[in-house]
Formats: structure tokens, C-alpha cells, sequence
């Protein structure tokens, strides 16, 4: 007896070098171009990568823009400058900013009440993190795998509670507000110069990337997973965060 792949799990191909020519370029952060850590504020943009941005800034022509969860505040923490002379979509598409100019909704009231839920429920138990973003507060848990359960029933209730959607991510869950998505974010962000017109490459490994995933393959792009296999809108994969780098770092 012969056995075969079935066709649902067919392999997604590594990119394709990347060229620059009419295309932007689209770049999860978290799981993308940083690795992992155990907690959301022990990551560092190091320089080696602050380096590679700069030159695909250059052959990119500037189009060239950070897609993350994460708030365009943390963005700029991280990486110690104002990211001007990137594009940047931030807390999952709620904020955008081109062109030296930021739009971004008011901050649902709602998001501190939840926060102060969290901080009873959790405050004091060792290795949870509570993490208090623009346009949202997640609930990490790597540290403390077994919390699961507990986190996502506080999650659920207060999602219910509140109004305000729940965001999943890896080993953390958020709560947030709904309109917006990183695919919303991405479809804002083409609207201006210097990335209208052009064709979206969009790199990322989290659910929250999916929606990104789906919107640059409507608009003539594609997308590019990060790590293992899934059911995906993306078109491509790479292993992990360093074979993503060197892949960016061929670019012409
Ligand atoms: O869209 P991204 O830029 O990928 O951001 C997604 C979330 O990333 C961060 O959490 C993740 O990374 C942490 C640091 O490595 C890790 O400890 C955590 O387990 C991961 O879920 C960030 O803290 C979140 O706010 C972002 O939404």
C-alpha cells in the first residue's frame, strides 16, 4: 500500500526572491522580526535589524511599513525613533500613520475598566501579565501555561461585559475594539504615497496577521507565514523570525 499527501495539506513554497520593483513591503513585528520572549517588553529591536530596515528602506524607496498589534507607541519605544520614515499600522489596525501624520480613534473608555478587572483577577499572580496598550489590554500567560482556562473565562466575561472584542494571540489574549483589523489597517495604509499603487508583500505568523494576509492578496500582493504550516491566506512560508531577515536581507 502506497500512501500520499491529501490535498489539504499541500506545503506552502518559500518566496520567491524579493524585488523591490512597483512593490511595498509589510512587516509583522513580534514572531516576524524579533523572536519570542517570555515577556511582551523583554523584546529588542537590535541593531543588526535596525540596519536591514534601513537598507530595505532604501531599496524599498520607503515603501516600507511595520504592521503590528502592538501600539505605534511601544513601535517607537522599541526602536527609539519616531519611525518616520516608515509607514506603520498599529494596535491591529486601529492606528495608521503615513507620511509623518498619524490617525488613530479615540480610546474606548471601556479599555480601562477591563484593565482594572484584569489587574484584580490577576494583579498577584506570579508570571501573568497584564499589558495596557493604546487600543487595548491583553492578558500574557506564557509564563504560567496553566492559566489558560482561568484567563480565557476572565477574557470571555469581560468581553461580554464590555462590548470589545477578543483578540487572539500566542499564549495571550486581548480585548479591544471591533471595526478594525490588521486588513483594514493595510488597506488605509495603501491609500497614500508612497505605497498606492504598488503591490503589497506582507510578512507575519500570528492569527491577528491573517486579515493582513487576505487584504494583500485583494490588492494584487501576497502574504508570507511565519513558522509552521496552518490553514492560512497566506501564499508562501519561512521557518522563523532569522530565515525572514535573510530572506529580506537578499533584496534588490
Ligand atoms: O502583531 P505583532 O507585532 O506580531 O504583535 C502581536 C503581539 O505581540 C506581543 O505578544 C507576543 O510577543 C511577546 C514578546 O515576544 C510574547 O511574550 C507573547 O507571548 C506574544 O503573544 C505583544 O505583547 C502583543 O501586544 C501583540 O499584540
Amino acid at each position: 500500500m502506497s500512501f500520499s499527501k491529501p490535498a489539504s495539506a499541500s506545503r506552502l513554497a518559500s518566496p520567491a526572491p524579493l524585488n523591490a520593483l512597483n512593490a511595498s513591503l509589510l512587516l509583522d513585528f513580534d514572531g516576524t522580526l524579533v523572536d519570542l520572549v517570555d515577556r511582551p517588553d523583554a523584546v529588542v529591536a537590535d541593531l543588526p535589524l535596525k540596519a536591514l530596515l534601513d537598507q530595505l528602506a532604501g531599496t524599498f524607496e520607503g515603501r516600507i511599513a511595520l504592521v503590528s498589534g502592538r501600539s505605534i507607541a511601544q513601535l517607537t519605544g522599541f526602536f527609539g525613533q519616531p519611525l518616520i520614515e516608515f509607514g506603520c499600522v498599529g494596535s491591529h489596525g486601529a492606528e495608521v500613520q503615513v507620511g509623518g501624520l498619524r490617525a488613530a480613534p479615540v480610546r474606548p473608555a471601556a479599555l480601562s475598566v477591563v484593565e482594572q478587572a484584569m489587574m484584580s483577577a490577576f494583579g498577584k499572580t506570579e508570571g501573568i501579565i497584564v499589558e495596557t496598550k493604546s487600543h487595548g489590554v491583553a492578558l500574557h500567560y506564557r509564563l504560567v501555561p496553566a492559566a489558560e482556562s482561568k484567563v480565557r473565562e476572565l477574557a470571555a466575561r469581560l468581553a461580554q461585559s464590555s462590548g470589545l472584542m477578543i483578540q487572539e494571540g500566542k499564549m495571550m489574549i486581548e480585548l479591544r475594539a471591533s471595526g478594525h483589523d490588521k486588513g483594514t489597517g493595510i488597506v488605509d495604509l495603501m491609500a497614500h504615497a508612497p505605497f498606492l499603487g504598488t503591490r503589497p508583500i506582507f510578512i507575519g505568523d500570528d492569527l491577528t496577521d491573517e486579515a493582513g494576509f487576505a487584504a494583500v492578496e485583494r490588492m494584487g500582493g501576497f502574504g508570507i507565514l511565519v513558522g509552521t504550516e496552518r490553514p492560512t491566506a497566506a501564499r508562501y512560508r519561512l521557518d522563523n523570525v532569522a530565515a525572514v531577515r535573510s530572506w529580506l536581507g537578499e533584496a534588490t
